[in-house]
């Protein structure tokens, strides 16, 4: 998959002379409703035997277009992961537009003929709700025919609804994790809800306890799940590991204390500071408990581990040695 940043007014030769059909969207998280609209595009694309393109955004159109500050939106899929995801649809192209003064200001038509007509796209696939134009005159897809002027066909896809009649947003699923619930979350993303960050120094108290974390410094832009004990896999240098999460204020040690992310590697023991990793969030075990003291702690904490492994046994994703090739269904 080709990435093509497009910063307005782009020129011409920025766009690859060809056919494509062309997913329009933000497809924050990527989740199964924006899966539809991809995967449709990507049948209408292998069908005429043409690329599949998609058109999203730098930043949250809330940035964007209502001028909510860059700091306060926390993102289902940074930019890298999108590509991943995207990549996994089978997505050949994806336009990354700067969501800059020139881009915002266009009229409807404009944006149809800069961005649709554009980018060569002889159909073009949206959800039932996407927008486009400038906040006075912002259009919808009823409107498209009109400032389409037959140069490319329409496709509409229709609301996605979960197996309780839910519907799929990336709202939703931003609830379901401010509420913990990662399984639900997943169930709606169809894919294992992933962040990323660095190991930090923490107050290495875990080694004592004799279970030692991770603690992970997460970039501020990936949203995480609430406070919280969780199962989840890890991956440090390429390999993943079964984890025990806590997202948590470490109530036991003290009050006031930050929020921090820290985990406990099953069938591990390694030095692994300042190393690059990924947790994939599985399951909602526990709310985090304030013991009167270590020892409450450390027994709950073998119960953790024994959940954890219970969870992945049942799973059926681990190895014997507790290691797993890779997180669940990406996809
Ligand atoms: C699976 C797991 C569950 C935890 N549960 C709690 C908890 O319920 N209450 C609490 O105060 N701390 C909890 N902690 C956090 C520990 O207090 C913390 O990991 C320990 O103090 C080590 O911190 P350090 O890495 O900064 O040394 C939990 C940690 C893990 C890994
Ligand atoms: N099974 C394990 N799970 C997590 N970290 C481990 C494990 N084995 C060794 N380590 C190492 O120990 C460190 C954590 O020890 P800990 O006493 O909790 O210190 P800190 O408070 O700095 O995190 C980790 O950063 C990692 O380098």
């Amino acid at each position: 998959m080709q990435t093509i940043t497009l910063i307005h007014p782009y020129p011409h030769s920025r766009i690859p002379n060809e056919p494509v059909v062309l997913a329009l969207g933000f497809f924050d998280g990527v989740h199964k409703g924006h899966q539809a609209v991809i995967n449709r595009a990507k049948q209408i694309a292998i069908a005429k035997h043409e690329k599949l393109a998609v058109l999203t955004f730098d930043v949250h159109p809330a940035v964007g277009f209502r001028n909510v500050p860059a700091d306060e939106v926390q993102y289902l899929s940074t930019l890298t992961r999108k590509q991943a995801l995207m990549a996994a649809l089978g997505v050949d192209l994806l336009y990354v537009a700067q969501l800059n003064a020139g881009f915002k200001y266009q009229a409807p038509q404009a944006f149809v003929d800069n961005y649709i007509v554009g980018l060569h796209a002889n159909v073009v696939v949206a959800g039932f709700d996407y927008t486009y134009g400038r906040p006075v005159e912002k259009a919808d897809m009823a409107a498209l025919p009109v400032y389409a002027h037959a140069r490319f066909e329409i496709v509409t896809v229709g609301e996605d609804d979960d197996a309780q009649g839910e519907k799929v947003s990336s709202t939703h699923i931003r609830q379901l994790l401010d509420h913990g619930d990662v399984a639900g979350a997943n169930a709606l993303l169809g894919y294992i809800y992933c962040t990323t960050g660095t190991v930090v120094h923490g107050e290495q108290r875990g080694r004592e306890l004799g279970f030692p974390t991770i603690n992970i410094d997460t970039p501020h832009a990936e949203r995480l799940p609430s406070i919280g004990i969780y199962a989840t896999k890890v991956q440090v240098k390429d390999q993943w590991y079964m984890g025990m999460a806590s997202i948590g204020r470490n109530v036991t040690f003290g009050p006031n204390r930050p929020v921090t992310v820290e985990i406990n590697l099953l069938d591990f023991k390694a030095d692994v500071y300042g190393q690059p990793v990924q947790v994939a969030w599985y399951q909602y075990l526990r709310g985090e408990v304030k013991f009167d003291g270590a020892d409450g702690l450390i027994a709950q904490l073998k119960r953790d581990a024994q959940h954890t492994r219970d969870y992945f046994q049942k799973l059926g994703g681990s190895q014997k040695d507790g290691r797993s090739i890779y997180p669940h269904s990406v996809l």
